[in-house]
């Protein structure tokens, strides 16, 4: 596959390195501003560094967008002149909709809308999608790169916007529920090193049972919970102090906030 990257920043980089790991290129065009920030990616064969997004797209058949909101108008504006209607758009760009992407571009384009996340740079990203009606013909393409790259999902594209929260934000949801349980173990005796081996290789394996047995969390927590045990003794203190309701919440304000987002058209 010959794929073009449009914004190499922090998500794209993460897909860079996720497609040259699982050897899912023929050629890959990473563009940025800015080059010295892509740097690593240099060397690699079949890897081509640019400024220029209309030689990206004109030596390439897949275009992740990989920009922020406020840029994106401006870039589909440049690069519409070079694009064929062979090319396969895929915008991972939060909050902008098929229709403003058709807008500017046409409907005559197979358009894909990807949420992904960071964990695409090891192979582990869940990522949703959805497409114009010309895309339907081009999803099977897009799922493939995805599913190379973790596990995909095709999702109405009013799911988008709650995608983005739960699957998007939700690598730093994990991340800081990852962190407090370092910290507990760091308490309760092991060093940092440790504190973070246990909790990182407990929550794979939390992951792993549901995604192994298909079961529903709180089958798995009834066979941990020992009566007047420990573990349901430290649930029940954390619920009284609104786990739940706190990461619902927190969960609820990000979805509002892509609302504001500039371009937010949902
Ligand atoms: N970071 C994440 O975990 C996720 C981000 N997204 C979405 O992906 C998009 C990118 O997010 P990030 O990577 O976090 O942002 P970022 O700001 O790290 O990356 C954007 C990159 O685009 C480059 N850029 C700006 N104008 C350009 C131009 N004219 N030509 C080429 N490159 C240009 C910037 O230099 C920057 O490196 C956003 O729309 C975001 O909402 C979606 C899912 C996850
Ligand atoms: O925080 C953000 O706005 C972007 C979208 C999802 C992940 N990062």
């Amino acid at each position: 596959m010959k794929i073009a990257i449009i914004g190499t920043g922090n998500l794209g980089k993460s897909i860079a390195k996720g497609l040259i790991a699982n050897n899912a290129i023929t050629t890959l065009y990473l563009t940025k501003r800015a080059l010295e920030g892509i740097s690593e990616f240099e060397g690699y064969k079949n890897v081509t560094l640019t400024t220029d997004n209309n030689e990206a797209v004109q030596k390439s058949d897949i275009l992740i967008f990989a920009i922020q909101p406020s840029h994106f108008e401006e870039i589909l504006i440049s690069i519409a002149p070079f694009l064929t209607e062979n090319h396969v758009l895929i915008s991972t760009v939060t909050g902008f909709t098929i229709a403003k992407i058709e807008s500017i571009v046409g409907e005559n384009q197979f358009i894909i809308r990807a949420m992904p996340n960071t964990a695409i740079a090891v192979g582990k990203s869940m990522t949703c999608l959805c497409s114009n009606t010309k895309g339907e013909k081009r999803i099977k393409v897009a799922e493939a790169i995805f599913n190379r790259l973790g596990h995909s999902l095709c999702i109405p594209e009013t799911q988008m916007q709650a995608a983005t929260v739960v699957c998007a934000s939700g690598i730093a949801f994990w991340m800081r529920l990852i962190r407090a349980t370092t910290q507990a173990a760091i308490q309760l005796g092991f060093d940092a090193k440790e504190a973070q081996e246990l909790a990182m290789y407990t929550s794979e394996g939390a992951a792993n049972l549901l995604i192994t047995n298909g079961n529903h969390p709180e089958e798995e927590i009834d066979r941990v919970t020992t009566p007047k045990g420990c573990t349901i003794e430290g649930l029940n203190e954390m619920e009284h102090k609104g786990l739940s309701s706190s990461l619902i919440q927190g969960m609820i304000a990000s979805f509002n906030k892509i609302s504001t987002i500039k371009e937010e058209q949902i």
